[in-house]
C-alpha cells in the first residue's frame, strides 16, 4: 500500500506534466491563481480561528460553574469574535469559489483555444496517421477542465494539509497522545482509498482502447451520417448490441473493484470508529481527573471528523492530481507535434504581375506518408492560366493525389511543382493557396447560412458583396434553388441547428463550386465538381465556364467525356503515371487509353448526333 503510494509521488512523468501545467496555469492565468491560492489560505486561517474562538467560548461557560452573570462580558466578546471569524470564512470561502470558478473557465478557454490552433495549423499528413486521431482524441476527452482540476486538487491538497497542521496543533494543544493513537486508527482507511484510486487509474489506462471502441459504435447509431445504412441494413439492434457489450465488460471489471474497496473500507471505517470512541474514553478519563476541560472535549468532538475528512481529502486530492496529470499528458502530447512542411523564413512573393501564370509538375513522384508505395511516379504536368486542362484516368490512378499536390496539402517525394518558375515550397504556403479555388470531390457542407457557404471561398475579404456572392451562385448554377429557400441567402443550411434546411448532394455540390468561384486565385480546380449533377446542369456549367473564368485557368477532373472535351489539353493518368496527353479531340482520334476510357460515353454521343 505505502509503495504504492509512494509510487506516485516519485513518478517522475506525472511530476513534469504537474510542473508543466503549473507553468501553462501561470502563463495564461498566472495573478488570478495566486489570488484563488492566497484566498484559501485565508479561508482555511479563518475557519481554524473561529473553531478556536468557539471553544474559548465553551471554556468560558464550563469555567462559570453556572454563574454566567460575572462572565458576560468575556461571553459577549468570544461570542463576537467567533462570529465575526465565521463570517470572514465564508465571505473568503464565496470569494475564493467565485473567482476560481472564473480563473477555471478562463484557462479552459486558453487551452480549447490552443487544441484548435493546433488541429489548424497542423498539415494533411496527420490526417493520414490513426496516431494523430488518438493524440486528438485523447486531448478531446482529457477535456479542458483537466489543468483547472490538476491546479485544484494541488490547492486542495494544500489546503487539507494546512487543515492537519492546525488540527493537529490543536489535538496537541488537548492532548498530545491523542494524535499517535488516531493515526492508528485512521490511517488503514486513508490506505484502501489510496491503494484503490490507483488500481483504479490503472484500470482505466487498460481499458482506455475498449472504451474508444464503445465511443465509436454509440458515435455510430447516433451519427447523422449512419442513420440512413443502419435504418435499410437494419443493423441498430446489432450495433446496440456491440456497444451494450464492450459496456457491460467496462462495468463488470469496475464493479469488481469498486466491491474489493466497499468490503476493505467497512472494515478500515470500523476499525477508525473504534479508535474514535478509545480517544473519547480516554479524554472522559482525563476530564474526570479535571485534566482537560470541557472545550477540550467538545473541540475534539468538532475536530474528529474533520481530521478524517482532512486526511481523506488530502489522499484523495494526491490521487487526484496524478490522475488529471495523466490526462494533461494527452493535452501536451498533442500541442507538442510540430507541422512537418515549415514555410521557408524569408518566404518569395508569389508573382502578382498582370502576365499569365504557369503551374508546372516537373518529374513530380509521391506516396503518402504512411504507406511507401508510389501512386505518382516522374510525371510533367503543365497549367498555363487562361486554358482548360483536364485529368482523366480510371478509379485510383493518381487524379485527385494531383490536386492535392497542386494545392500543396503535401509535397512531392522527388521532382518538384513551379508556379512562374519558382518552386512552390519557396512561398508561403497560405500565400500559395490564395492563388488556388478548388471543389474537392469530398468537399464540405457548412452548416451555416448560403452566404457564408459562398464567402468562406475568400474569408479574408473585408466586406463580402452580396451581388458578388450572387454572381458565383448564378454561375454555379445555384442561383435558382437559393431563391426558393425561405429565406434565400440567409437561410442556415443542414439539420444541425433549428430551422435549417437540407439541401440535396447535387445542390450542396453546386454551392461547393459558387465558393470556389467566389475564391479570388487565378487558377480554379474542379475535382469531379459535377459528379452529382443532372447532365442539364453540368452541360450549362461547362458551356459557360470558359466565358466566367475569363484570364483564370481551370483545371478539371472528369469521368464523363462531355466535360473533357470542353477542354484546351488533357492528361491521360494510368497507375500514376501520364500516358497520352494533348488536345481531347486528336486524343479520340488516335483510339488508344483515353478513348478505351470514354467508349461508352462516345457511343452515346454518336448515337445522340
Ligand atoms: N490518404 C491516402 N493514403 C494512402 N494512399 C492513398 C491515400 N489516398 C489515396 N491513396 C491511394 O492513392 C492512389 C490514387 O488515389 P487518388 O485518390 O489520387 O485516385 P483518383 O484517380 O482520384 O481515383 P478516383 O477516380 O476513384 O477518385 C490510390 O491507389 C489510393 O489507394
Amino acid at each position: 500500500m505505502v509503495s504504492s503510494f509512494t509510487k506516485q509521488l516519485l513518478d517522475l512523468k506525472s511530476n513534469l506534466q504537474i510542473a508543466r501545467t503549473l507553468r501553462l496555469i501561470w502563463s495564461l492565468e498566472g495573478r488570478g491563481m495566486l489570488f484563488v491560492v492566497a484566498m484559501i489560505v485565508v479561508e482555511t486561517a479563518f475557519l481554524f480561528s473561529s473553531l478556536y474562538a468557539l471553544k474559548g467560548l465553551i471554556d468560558i461557560i464550563a469555567e462559570s460553574g453556572g454563574h454566567l452573570g460575572t462572565h458576560v462580558e468575556a461571553v459577549i466578546r468570544q461570542i463576537l469574535i467567533a462570529g465575526a471569524l465565521t463570517l470572514f470564512y465564508n465571505i473568503a470561502r464565496a470569494i475564493s469559489f467565485y473567482s476560481s470558478e472564473i480563473q477555471s473557465a478562463k484557462v479552459a478557454e486558453h487551452l480549447n483555444d490552443s487544441i484548435h490552433a493546433k488541429a489548424v495549423e497542423l498539415d494533411l499528413s496527420f490526417y493520414e496517421s490513426p496516431g494523430y486521431f488518438d493524440k486528438l482524441q485523447r486531448a478531446k476527452e482529457a477535456g479542458d477542465g483537466r489543468p483547472h482540476a490538476v491546479l485544484m486538487a494541488l490547492v486542495d491538497t494544500a489546503k487539507n494539509l494546512l487543515s492537519l497542521g492546525a488540527i493537529a496543533y490543536l489535538f496537541i494543544a488537548i492532548d498530545w497522545l491523542l494524535l499517535p493513537i488516531m493515526a492508528c486508527f485512521v490511517l488503514p482507511t486513508m490506505m484502501v482509498r489510496i491503494v484503490y484510486s490507483d488500481k483504479l487509474k490503472a484500470l482505466r489506462i487498460r481499458n482506455t482502447a475498449i472504451e474508444r471502441a464503445s465511443n465509436y459504435y454509440s458515435q455510430l447509431i447516433t451519427a447523422e451520417s449512419s442513420a440512413k445504412e443502419i435504418r435499410s441494413y437494419g443493423l441498430g439492434a446489432y450495433l446496440k448490441q456491440c456497444y451494450f457489450n464492450i459496456r457491460m465488460r467496462l462495468l463488470t471489471e469496475r464493479y469488481k473493484l469498486t466491491k474489493q474497496q466497499t468490503t476493505r473500507e467497512i472494515a478500515t471505517t470500523a476499525l477508525a470508529s473504534i479508535g474514535f470512541f478509545a480517544c473519547m474514553a480516554y479524554m472522559v478519563n482525563k476530564a474526570i481527573h479535571g485534566a482537560v476541560t470541557v472545550g477540550d472535549i467538545s473541540i475534539f468532538l468538532v475536530m474528529f471528523p474533520q481530521l478524517f475528512s482532512a486526511l481523506q481529502a488530502t489522499t484523495n486530492g494526491i490521487s487526484t492530481v496524478y490522475q488529471n496529470s495523466i490526462f494533461m499528458d494527452s493535452i501536451f502530447d498533442l500541442l507538442d507535434l510540430k507541422s512537418t512542411f515549415d514555410d521557408p523564413k524569408a518566404a518569395r512573393a508569389v508573382p502578382q504581375d498582370d502576365e499569365p501564370l504557369v503551374l508546372k509538375f516537373e518529374q513530380v513522384s509521391f506516396h503518402y506518408p504512411f504507406d511507401s508505395r508510389l501512386v505518382l511516379r516522374n510525371i510533367n504536368l503543365m497549367f498555363p492560366q487562361g486554358k482548360i486542362v483536364a485529368i482523366v484516368g480510371a478509379n485510383g490512378a493518381g487524379k485527385s493525389t494531383i490536386i492535392k499536390l497542386l494545392n500543396r496539402l503535401y509535397d512531392p517525394v522527388s521532382g518538384r511543382i513551379t508556379l512562374q518558375g519558382t518552386d512552390i515550397r519557396k512561398f508561403s504556403s497560405n500565400a500559395y493557396r490564395k492563388q488556388i479555388g478548388v471543389v474537392f470531390q469530398d468537399f464540405c457542407r457548412y452548416h451555416v447560412s448560403v452566404s457564408e457557404n459562398i464567402a468562406f471561398g475568400n474569408i479574408d475579404l473585408a466586406n463580402h458583396e452580396s451581388a458578388a456572392i450572387k454572381q458565383a451562385a448564378s454561375q454555379a448554377g445555384a442561383h435558382g434553388f437559393i431563391s426558393a429557400l425561405p429565406k434565400d441567402y440567409q437561410t442556415v443550411l443542414g439539420r444541425v441547428f433549428e430551422g435549417g434546411s437540407e439541401l440535396s448532394i447535387g445542390q450542396w455540390q453546386k454551392l461547393a463550386t459558387a465558393r470556389a468561384l467566389y475564391h479570388p486565385g487565378r487558377f480554379l480546380v474542379l475535382d469531379e465538381a459535377t459528379s452529382a449533377l443532372d447532365t442539364q446542369s453540368e452541360n450549362g456549367l461547362f458551356a459557360s465556364l470558359r466565358s466566367f473564368l475569363g484570364t483564370r485557368g481551370a483545371i478539371v477532373v472528369s469521368h464523363r467525356y462531355s466535360t473533357v472535351k470542353q477542354a484546351d489539353y488533357a492528361y491521360v493518368l494510368r497507375e500514376g503515371e501520364v500516358v497520352e496527353e494533348g488536345i481531347p479531340e486528336e486524343l479520340i482520334a488516335k483510339n488508344g487509353y483515353f478513348t478505351a476510357l470514354f467508349n461508352t460515353d462516345l457511343i452515346y454521343e454518336s448515337s445522340d448526333c
